[in-house]
């Protein structure tokens, strides 16, 4: 059922996991380690340190105690036995790649992606000889077909940023390992609230918690959650070494200070995107509404299976394209026009020519990315002022 392990308790583990504050002089709080390097008691100590005889801290862009708390709560709520925190979820999704991926080796990839993800493979991993095969990971028979045992890493999002796509993570993970292919789910538009990819047969979780996680807009994080083997070589491999993409520890301390509200904050989220979907699925300006909640959408069912709630996240087309679009998107005075996702602050942004400008105009409609798209992120505000805003901005004379 959805109701298991990792989730039972949720805000609690959220708050407590991982933490004795009899151990930190009665400290509530966990103390903020702001330390590059750490000091062994011997030369010897150190000498087994390095060598992993012994564990200890030897440096921070390896291991920091503040990051390793918060590692250890990402690893709890998503039901993963590690976590690795780095400084952005592109180094978090860098850091998976450029551990486990080598020339010759292919990588198959959703048909839609976050702009600067699908930039990585087109433009970043192509350059060193690693193929990568864009498959619409929506019908496990097309990864059926376009899978091999060459196969390393299959990746997808879901709900995909933006269009709002689902795919199958427990279908889609039979059939990867089936031929030795790592499954990665960029968890970052449900998290581990709504929903938990490892429990449903994924290998690695990646985040942006530099969204929802952190959940406040003030800082650049990222995380990766796996299995102790599969983190310790992210962490010795594709952070220490590939990309050295370390998550400072004041920010660690934000997500987790993020972290304790995530429950709350969530089912926000849901109940005011649930309201917003609903309204403009009604308003007579509106084409399409892209949501998985909603009874009309392709998705609902599989949403219904491995969802817990529908998320915050809302994509739309307005009946007269992009430029009406634009209008909505100038008239609105509350909800903010920027990119990004997950803030207390309600957003809006245009996918085309913002957050996924990095496709072509061929790639976008090849990717299901429309011209006319328009992607809202639901905030934390009074629902009454949201509507509002939107309404105004839909009918009111600008
Ligand atoms: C310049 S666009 C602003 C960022 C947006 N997204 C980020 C993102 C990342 C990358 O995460 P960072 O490296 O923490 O930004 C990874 N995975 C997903 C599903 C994401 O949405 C955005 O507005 O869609």
């Amino acid at each position: 059922d959805k109701h298991n392990s990792a989730k039972t308790g949720f805000a609690t583990r959220a708050i407590h996991h991982g933490y004795d504050p009899q151990s930190h002089n009665g400290a509530l709080n966990q103390p903020v380690y702001m330390s590059s390097t750490f000091a062994f008691e011997t030369a010897e100590q150190g000498g087994r340190f390095f060598a992993g005889d012994e564990q200890g801290f030897i440096y921070s862009r390896i291991a920091n105690p503040t990051l390793d708390l918060l590692e250890k709560r990402l690893a709890v709520l998503e039901g993963g036995e590690a976590a690795v925190a780095t400084a952005s979820g592109m180094g978090a999704i860098t850091s998976v790649f450029w551990t486990f991926i080598a020339p010759g080796d292919e990588i198959i990839v959703d048909r839609t992606l976050y702009g600067c993800t699908f930039a990585y493979f087109r433009h970043g991993l192509e350059k060193f000889g690693i193929n990568h095969t864009h498959v619409d990971l929506t019908d496990p028979a097309e990864l059926e077909k376009a899978i091999s045992d060459k196969t390393k890493i299959v990746y997808f999002e879901t709900p995909a940023n933006p269009n709002m796509r689902l795919v199958d993570i427990e279908a889609i993970s039979d059939i990867a390992h089936k031929h030795g292919a790592k499954v990665v789910v960029d968890n970052t538009y449900c998290t581990p609230y709504l929903q938990r990819p490892i429990e449903l047969g994924a290998d690695i979780v990646v985040h942006s918690a530099t969204k929802y996680l952190g959940g406040h807009g003030d800082l650049m994080a990222g995380a990766v959650i796996g299995t102790l083997e599969d983190m310790t070589q992210v962490r010795l491999i594709g952070l220490k070494d590939m990309t050295g993409a370390v998550l400072s520890a004041q920010d660690a301390n934000l997500v987790m200070r993020g972290l304790k509200t995530l429950e709350l904050r969530m089912e926000r989220h849901c109940d005011n995107a649930e309201k917003i979907a609903d309204f403009l699925e009604k308003h007579p300006k509106v084409e399409k509404v892209f949501y998985p909640g909603l009874e009309s959408d392709p998705h609902h069912k599989l949403a219904k299976k491995q969802m817990d709630r529908f998320g915050g996240m809302i994509a739309f087309e307005l009946k007269g394209g992009i430029e009406e679009g634009r209008k909505l998107m100038n008239g609105l005075n509350m909800i903010t026009r920027a990119v990004s996702l997950g803030d207390a602050e309600t957003l809006i942004q245009h996918p085309a020519s913002m957050t996924h400008s990095t496709y072509t105009a061929e790639e976008r409609a090849e990717y299901q990315i429309t011209d006319g798209l328009i992607r809202l992120s639901a905030g934390l505000e009074s629902i009454d002022d949201i509507l509002a805003d939107l309404s105004n901005a839909l009918d009111g004379d600008q």
